[in-house]
C-alpha cells in the first residue's frame, strides 16, 4: 500500500469502475485515504456503511470528526510516533459515528512515501469489532462470574484479592477474607429440589450485595459456599478484626430473614463463617483461602450458625495433622503399626481372651496412641487397609494360638471402624481372612460401636448376618454412651455388651453410675447377651460387678495392654 496512487479529491471518483477504487469498494474493511497533512481524500463504500458519512461529507475532513473522546492524548501521541519511526500502527480504537454510537473498531494505518521517500499520505483500513467485542465480553463474564447469581466467581475473586493484598502494601490498611457456608444446604436441595435451591442461592447473593459497601467484594465459590473480600479496614489489626467481625454478623443476621421458597414455605437460612485478616503482600491468596477455609472448619466445628476468625494455634494444629497424615500414608508399608493385647478374664479371674490394641511406632519417635491417629485414618480412609492389616494379624495370631492346646480356647477381640465396616467387601475380607488362616471364625470378635448402628440399618444387619453365619461374634463396645435402645439392640446379632469404661470409673462412688451398669447387665441377661466391663482398675470395681453379675472383665487390675509377643510370652509362663 505504501507505493498507492492517491486520487484527485473528488467525489465522483470513488465508484470508478474499474479502478483501483472498485476493487476497494468490494472489500468488507473500510478504507480511508488522507494526504500528509491527514485530510481525507478518498473514502470506500464500507467506510460510509460504517461510520454513517458519505463521501461528500467527508472529503476534505480530517480523522478527527470520527473521535470518540476515549482514548487519551498520550495515546494518539504513542500512534503516531509508531507511524513516524515505523510507517505503520495497528490497534483497537473506540471512534464515534455519525449518529453518534461509540463503536470500536480495528485500525491499521500505513504511511505512503513516494520514491523519494516523501510522504505522499495515508491509509487507514479499520473494521467494526463490536460484535467481537460482545463476544469477548461473554467469554469475560462466564469466565469470571458465577452464571447463577450473576457473583464474581472463584477466579476473579482470588484475582480481585491479589489486587487487595497489593493496595494494601501502599495504605497500610487491613482486609478481610470471610468464606461463608450455607448450612444444610445440601438437604434443602435434595429434599426441595435444585430448582429451589438455585433460588435460595440467587436471594442470598443479592443479600451479600447488599450487605456490602461498593468497595468490597461479595463472590460465590461454588456450590453453597459464598465469599466477602472487604478492604480499607482500620490498620489496627484489633481494629480490623472488630470491623470485619460486625461485618460477618451483620450477614449472618440478614441471611437469617425468611426467604419464601415454595407455596406457604419460608426457609430460614444460617451460616457458618470463616473470616482471615490480611494486609499488604504478607500472605499469599492461597493462604489467606486456606486459613479463611480453616475458620469456616472451626465454625462448622463449634455447631455451624457461627463466625470464626483464624488464628495461629488452628495453624498449628493442621500442621501436625498434616505431618500425621503424610507419616500415616507409609506407616502401613513401612511396618510402623503395632499390636498391643489386653487380656479379658472371667469372674474366677481366669483369662478367657484378649483384646487387640493397635499402635503406630513411628521411627524414632514416641509410641502414637490410637485416640491420635484413628480419627486421622477414619477421615482419611486409610483405617480401611490398616483395619485389614489388624484383621489379619489377629487371624494369624488364632492360628498360632490354635496349634497350643492351653491358648486354643482363647478369643481375639479386633475393632472394627465404622468406615472399614461399610466397605462394601468387609463380609469377603472377614471369610477370606478365616479361610486362608483355617481358624476357627467363634475364637474372632469384631468389636463394632454404637454409632455404627445408627445409619443404614438395613446393610448393617444384612453384613453382621452373614458374619454371623460364617460364626464371627460381635461384641457392641463402649455401650451406654450412644443411643442404642433395647428394641433396637435386638435386631443385631451381638454376643456381647461391653459397658463403657467412664460408667465403671465411679461405680463404687456414684450411685447413678451404679444404677447404669446394673441396668446394662440386667438388659444383657434379658436379651441373652454376655456383658463384659471394661476399664476395671481396682478391687472395689471388682467387686461391685462381680456382686451384681458381671460376668466378664478388661482392665488395669487384669494387666494393661503389652505388645503381642510379649502377651504371647506371659501366655508360656
Ligand atoms: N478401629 C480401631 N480402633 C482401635 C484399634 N485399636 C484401638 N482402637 C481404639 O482406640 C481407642 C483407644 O484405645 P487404647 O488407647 O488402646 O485404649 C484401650 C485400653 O488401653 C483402654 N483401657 C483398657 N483398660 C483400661 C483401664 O483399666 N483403664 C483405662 N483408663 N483405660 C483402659 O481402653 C481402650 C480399649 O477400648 P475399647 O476398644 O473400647 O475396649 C479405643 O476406642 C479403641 O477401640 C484398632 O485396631 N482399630
Amino acid at each position: 500500500m505504501s507505493n498507492f496512487e492517491f486520487p484527485e479529491a473528488s467525489a465522483d471518483d470513488s465508484v470508478a469502475p474499474g479502478s483501483q477504487h472498485a476493487i476497494l469498494n468490494q472489500i468488507g474493511a473500510a478504507v480511508m485515504l488522507t494526504d500528509p497533512a491527514e485530510r481525507i481524500l478518498w473514502i470506500n463504500e464500507a467506510f460510509s456503511r460504517l461510520t454513517g458519512y458519505q463521501t461528500e461529507e467527508i472529503i476534505g475532513r480530517t480523522p478527527k470528526i470520527l473521535a470518540s473522546g476515549r482514548q487519551s492524548p498520550i495515546f494518539y501521541s504513542r500512534m503516531w510516533q509508531a507511524l513516524d519511526s515505523a510507517g505503520h500502527w495497528e490497534g483497537e480504537i473506540w471512534n464515534r459515528r455519525k449518529n453518534g454510537e461509540i463503536y470500536p473498531e480495528w485500525l491499521i494505518i500505513r504511511r505512503c512515501n513516494d520514491a523519494t521517500g516523501g510522504i505522499t499520505g495515508y491509509v487507514a483500513t479499520f473494521s467494526d469489532i463490536s460484535k467481537l467485542k460482545h463476544a469477548e465480553s461473554e467469554v469475560q463474564h462466564l469466565a469470571f462470574y458465577d452464571p447463577l447469581t450473576a457473583l464474581p466467581n472463584r477466579r476473579l475473586l482470588r484475582d480481585r484479592l491479589a489486587q487487595a493484598c497489593a493496595a494494601g502494601k501502599r495504605s497500610n490498611g487491613h482486609g478481610a477474607l470471610l468464606i461463608i457456608d450455607i448450612d444444610n444446604f445440601k438437604i434443602l436441595n435434595d429434599t426441595l429440589g435444585h430448582d429451589i435451591g438455585d433460588h435460595l442461592l440467587i436471594e442470598i447473593a443479592c443479600r451479600l450485595r447488599q450487605s456490602i459497601r461498593q468497595c468490597d467484594t461479595a463472590a460465590r465459590q461454588g456450590g453453597d459456599e459464598f465469599a466477602v473480600m472487604l478492604e480499607d479496614l482500620d490498620p489496627h489489626p484489633q481494629s480490623a478484626a472488630v470491623s470485619a467481625e460486625t461485618i460477618a454478623e451483620k450477614i449472618r443476621e440478614v441471611l437469617s430473614h425468611p426467604v419464601p421458597l415454595t407455596e406457604g414455605h419460608e426457609h430460614y437460612c444460617t451460616a457458618s463463617i470463616g473470616v482471615t485478616l490480611f494486609r499488604g503482600g504478607e500472605k499469599s491468596v492461597d493462604t489467606l483461602l486456606k486459613q479463611a477455609d480453616i475458620a469456616l472448619y472451626k465454625a462448622k466445628e463449634a455447631g455451624r450458625n457461627a463466625t470464626r476468625f483464624f488464628d495461629q494455634a488452628m495453624q498449628t494444629t493442621l500442621d501436625h495433622r498434616a505431618g500425621l497424615e503424610a507419616g500415616l500414608r507409609h506407616a502401613l508399608a513401612r511396618e510402623e503399626f503395632v499390636l498391643y493385647a489386653q487380656p479379658q478374664v472371667n469372674a474366677e479371674g481366669a483369662l478367657i481372651g484378649a483384646e487387640l490394641l493397635l499402635r503406630w511406632q513411628p521411627p524414632g519417635q514416641a509410641l502414637v496412641l490410637p485416640n491420635d491417629f484413628i480419627p486421622l485414618a477414619e477421615e482419611s480412609g486409610l483405617i480401611v487397609p490398616i483395619g485389614l492389616w489388624v484383621l489379619h494379624s489377629a487371624c494369624a495370631t488364632l492360628r498360632r494360638w490354635a496349634a497350643d492346646p492351653r491358648r486354643a480356647g482363647l478369643a481375639l477381640a479386633v475393632n472394627v471402624s465404622a468406615r472399614q465396616f461399610r466397605q462394601p467387601d468387609f463380609v469377603e475380607q472377614v471369610a477370606s481372612a478365616l479361610s486362608y488362616f483355617s481358624i476357627a471364625p467363634q475364637r474372632l470378635k469384631l468389636e463394632l460401636t454404637e454409632s455404627l448402628l445408627l445409619d443404614k440399618v438395613d446393610e448393617v444387619v444384612a453384613k453382621m448376618r452373614a458374619l454371623h453365619a460364617l460364626g464371627v461374634c460381635f461384641s457392641l463396645d463402649d455401650f451406654g454412651t450412644g443411643y442404642a435402645s433395647l428394641a433396637y439392640l435386638k435386631r443385631f446379632p451381638f454376643e456381647q455388651l461391653k459397658i463403657d469404661r467412664s460408667f465403671i470409673r465411679d461405680i463404687a462412688s456414684d450411685p447413678d453410675d451404679a444404677a447404669i451398669v446394673r441396668a446394662i447387665v440386667a438388659m444383657g441377661d434379658a436379651l441373652r447377651l454376655d456383658v463384659v466391663a471394661e476399664g476395671v482398675e481396682n478391687d472395689a470395681q471388682y467387686a461391685y460387678l462381680t456382686e451384681h453379675g458381671c460376668r466378664a472383665f478388661q482392665g488395669y487390675l487384669f494387666g494393661r495392654p503389652v505388645p503381642l509377643a510379649e502377651f504371647e510370652t506371659r501366655l508360656e509362663s
